[in-house]
């Protein structure tokens, strides 16, 4: 029931929301770890994907000596979506920063079109393996104008003058940014912000767009616009999309392809649509 505390605290837990006190954390966590023991075959992972684009064999991946993923794996279609659900700390966002290159990998193989990119740098990732990763936090530049902060992601295009036309293909496409261009950045709404953080990772045209929490701190109708913005580049122009969710419902209900991170470890894998009735994840991360 809603508003009542059965894990013996009120804390930040799961819901259909971004605050609930359906579970306290630590009951989420108990939980979850009984369902881990029934990982799923990799078989699953096979037919969940088709012919894979993006490819994560056995992956063993932390942060100094610290691993915080073990033989973990996962497969992505081209053009397909996968959500990541899990307890805090189960490592999510540990999967995007290991696939983005921002952890220790101490084993396993991470691959994109056929390619093994497991020790490739950010930079390499973005430039050359068409891998952009949009971050949790609010990270627009504040200070600059909308298309200065467009300019930006082209930081790694040889003149300045390539970031710039691609910064104007990015504008002909969202035309609402495109109105706003000399604005500081910091007048924009959230739900502007988003989209903005959005098309500067389009500015390199990436194939796989790794993307951790769109909907955090947004008003509710911000939300649908992120997941509609998303659905656009996944469904008109061909984008593979590995997302971090911490509202499961619209994650899920928004990806072909759901897992269920719990320590590091994948507990569960199906269609998005069939993890929203798995009991499991109603009663662990969609309040019941
Ligand atoms: N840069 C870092 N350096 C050291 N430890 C880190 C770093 N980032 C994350 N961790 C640790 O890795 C573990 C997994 O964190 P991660 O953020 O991947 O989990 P998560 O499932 O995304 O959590 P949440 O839902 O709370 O965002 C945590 O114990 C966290 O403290």
């Amino acid at each position: 029931m809603a508003g009542e505390d059965k894990g013996g605290k009120r804390t930040r837990g799961y819901g259909i929301g971004d605050i609930s006190t359906v579970m306290s954390v630590e009951a989420v966590q108990l939980e979850a770890e009984k369902i881990a023991a029934e990982a799923p075959d990799p078989a699953v992972l096979d037919a969940l994907a088709g012919e894979p684009f993006l490819s994560i064999d056995s992956l063993r991946a932390g942060y100094g000596r610290m691993e915080i993923l073990h033989d973990f794996s996962l497969r992505v279609a081209k053009g397909q979506s996968l959500c990541l659900i899990g307890p805090n700390g189960a490592g999510k966002s540990s999967v995007l920063h290991s696939i983005f290159g921002f952890t220790n990998i101490m084993g396993g193989t991470i691959s994109v079109g056929g390619r093994d990119i497991t020790g490739l740098d950010p930079n390499e990732k973005l430039r050359d393996a068409g891998i952009a990763y949009i971050l949790q936090d609010n990270s627009v530049f504040p200070q600059m104008t909308v298309e200065e902060n467009l300019w930006m992601g082209g930081f790694l295009k040889p003149h300045p003058r390539e970031a710039r036309e691609a910064a104007e293909r990015v504008f002909d496409k969202y035309t609402r940014l495109a109105e706003r261009r000399r604005q500081p950045a910091r007048v924009l709404s959230g739900g502007e912000r988003r989209l903005l953080e959005i098309s500067r990772a389009l500015v390199m045209n990436p194939d796989v767009l790794l993307v951790d929490e769109p909907s955090i701190g947004l008003e509710p109708r911000f939300i649908d616009m992120v997941f509609e913005i998303l659905d656009d580049l996944q469904r008109s122009e061909g984008k593979t999309i590995v997302m971090v969710e911490q509202n499961a419902k619209k994650g899920l209900e928004f990806a072909d392809i759901g897992y269920v991170l719990v320590s590091g470890q994948l507990a569960k894998a199906a269609r998005g649509d069939d993890l929203l009735t798995d009991p499991d994840v109603g009663r662990l991360f969609l309040g019941g």
